[in-house]
């Protein structure tokens, strides 16, 4: 199972929470990977720990004020990126669009969704991967493998039928091992989360948690 913990904006200490993900990462066959604001990616990556941007523009180099760059994002160390987030929508053009740039600067793309619909129309721009992440559900700790499990296996069925490369993750509400376990259960190959370890007071033993049972 694949485990992106995205830092989002909250107010913890983005270097502290990637050194704890570094250490549970080696104490698991569960890859985990930490997603910090752009301003932070490098001291992130510095860690050692798998480090993603949050996002990237559908830009190349240029007068592009105010942009994030995926040659940038890379350069700071990300591997990968977040595009299409439910806190930070793109319309489809730009949604593919930054797959393309992502992918000119070899980063690994996982594409957000709302729904199985969304997520068959972001299969079909042939990302590395698309994560369902139900809005009503994110940051209530509620987790979307137990408040709507059908959303979970639609969208697996949903990205199958258009791309069978395109993996699929879940995420909203997953804050436990049991939650990861019912994720995978659903056919996700991972599960992206946030407040569960970003607003834990002990980061590193909620991350324990989450894969204790992987
Ligand atoms: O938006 C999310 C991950 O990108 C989910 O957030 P929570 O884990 O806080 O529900």
């Amino acid at each position: 199972m694949f485990v992106l913990i995205n830092l989002k904006t909250y107010p913890c200490d983005p270097v502290a929470v990637a050194e704890a993900a570094r250490d549970v990462d080696e104490t698991t066959d569960a890859r985990i990977a930490v997603a910090p604001q752009a301003t932070h990616l490098e001291r992130v990556a510095e860690t050692g720990v798998e480090t993603w941007a949050q996002h990237v523009d559908p830009i190349d180099y240029g007068s592009n004020t105010g942009h994030t760059l995926a040659e940038a994002a890379a350069d700071a160390g990300a591997v990968g990126t977040l595009i299409n987030h439910s806190e930070r929508r793109l319309k489809l053009a730009d949604v593919d669009g930054a797959i393309r740039a992502a992918e000119r600067a070899g980063l690994e793309t996982v594409v957000c969704a709302n729904n199985p619909a969304q997520i068959g129309a972001a299969a079909a721009l042939a990302p590395d991967a698309v994560a369902v992440e139900p809005p009503e559900l994110i940051g209530t700790g509620t987790p979307v493998s137990q408040a709507d499990p059908d959303v979970v296996e639609d969208a697996v069925d949903a990205a199958a039928r258009v791309d069978e490369d395109v993996t699929v993750l879940c995420g909203a509400g997953i804050s436990t091992g049991e939650d990861v376990v019912a994720a995978a259960d659903l056919g996700s190959s991972g599960v992206l989360l946030a407040s569960g370890v970003a607003k834990a007071d002990d980061p590193a033993a909620a991350l324990a948690d989450l894969v204790e049972p992987l």
